[in-house]
């Protein structure tokens, strides 16, 4: 078989009770796949926002090891976003830790060693596009002449060296998230996280960006993780697909994808394609059905 699956990490508990030990907190990492540069380990996690007996994710653990590509799937507001905010720092755990490289991820984002991209680009409308992606090393206060040689090696490498002294209003919404993308490479962090980024798109931008996407992420060997609510689109990047379930969030089943390294437009018509979207999406509706 192409691929396997690995049964949820934990049954859920009847009832979303706090657990009355903590979850393990500190401690190194040594010998274990969690040290390494650019691999993410979730420690126990909860979050509630107010009350908490009704968390929205419970007792997630969960390790992703580097240069992984893992997509995200679940239902609307199982707590993806929640998740990937607490993989970055964004957000932090009501109870429980999340290490990036065998560290707090805390050192990770300060480092500027996570990069984000989100489904709006959010660029600066009075910066120009090159302009835009020496943001985050103004951050780091890298000296103006580097900024701008790494910005346009990361702009040629998402194919917009032609458009680096364009303003944001003058790109269409693929071009827009082609330069979210160079700007969260350019700081050359391992990890990158990607909260729909396409998913405002047409379908025909979509398929092109995803393909360029897989590429760039198989010759930079970055720990990419993807939130969707596609399943071909997950399918098709992913070395690994998590299912989400709610009520309370939840990670209920992880599904290897082996298909080939490269991954073309070929890809999304072979037949170990069309198994795998067929048994990550009975995952979904499996967990969907469990969770009415
Ligand atoms: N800042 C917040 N305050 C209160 N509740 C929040 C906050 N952020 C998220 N939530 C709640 O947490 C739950 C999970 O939200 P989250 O955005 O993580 O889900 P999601 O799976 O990403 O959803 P979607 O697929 O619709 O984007 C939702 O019930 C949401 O209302």
């Amino acid at each position: 078989m192409p691929r396997t699956t690995t049964a949820a990490p934990a049954a859920p508990a009847p009832a979303p009770a706090v657990p009355a030990t903590p979850a393990p907190t500190s401690g190194a990492l040594t010998g274990t796949a969690g040290d390494e540069r650019g691999a993410i380990e979730l420690r126990g996690i909860w979050k509630w926002f107010g009350d908490p007996s009704a968390p929205v994710l419970r007792d997630v653990s969960f390790r992703i090891p580097a240069g992984s590509f893992v997509s995200v799937i679940g239902a609307s507001g199982c707590g993806k976003s929640t998740m990937l905010r607490m993989m970055g720092d964004l957000a932090r755990p009501s109870r429980g830790e999340v290490r990036t490289g065998g560290h707090p991820v805390s050192q990770a984002r300060q480092a500027h060693e996570i990069g984000f991209v989100f489904q709006a680009a959010n660029l600066c409308a009075w910066r120009s596009v090159r302009r835009n992606v020496e943001l985050p090393l103004e951050a780091m206060k890298v000296g103006r002449a580097e900024r701008r040689e790494r910005a346009l090696a990361e702009l040629d490498r998402v194919g917009l060296a032609a458009a680096v002294n364009q303003y944001p209003a003058e790109l269409s919404g693929g071009m827009a998230q082609r330069v979210a993308i160079a700007r969260s490479l350019v700081t050359e962090p391992p990890i990158v996280l990607m909260d729909e980024p396409f998913g405002a798109l047409d379908e025909i931008t979509r398929d092109r960006l995803n393909l360029d996407l897989h590429g760039l992420w198989r010759r930079t060997a970055k720990t990419i993780v993807f939130v969707t609510h596609s399943i071909p689109e997950a399918v098709l990047l992913s070395t690994q697909v998590v299912v989400m379930g709610r009520r309370p969030g939840r990670i209920d089943r992880t599904i290897d994808i082996t298909l080939p390294d490269e991954r073309t437009a070929e890809t999304s018509r072979i037949p170990e394609f069309f198994e795998a979207v067929t048994e990550v999406r009975d995952a979904l509706f499996d967990v969907m059905g469990r969770d009415l």
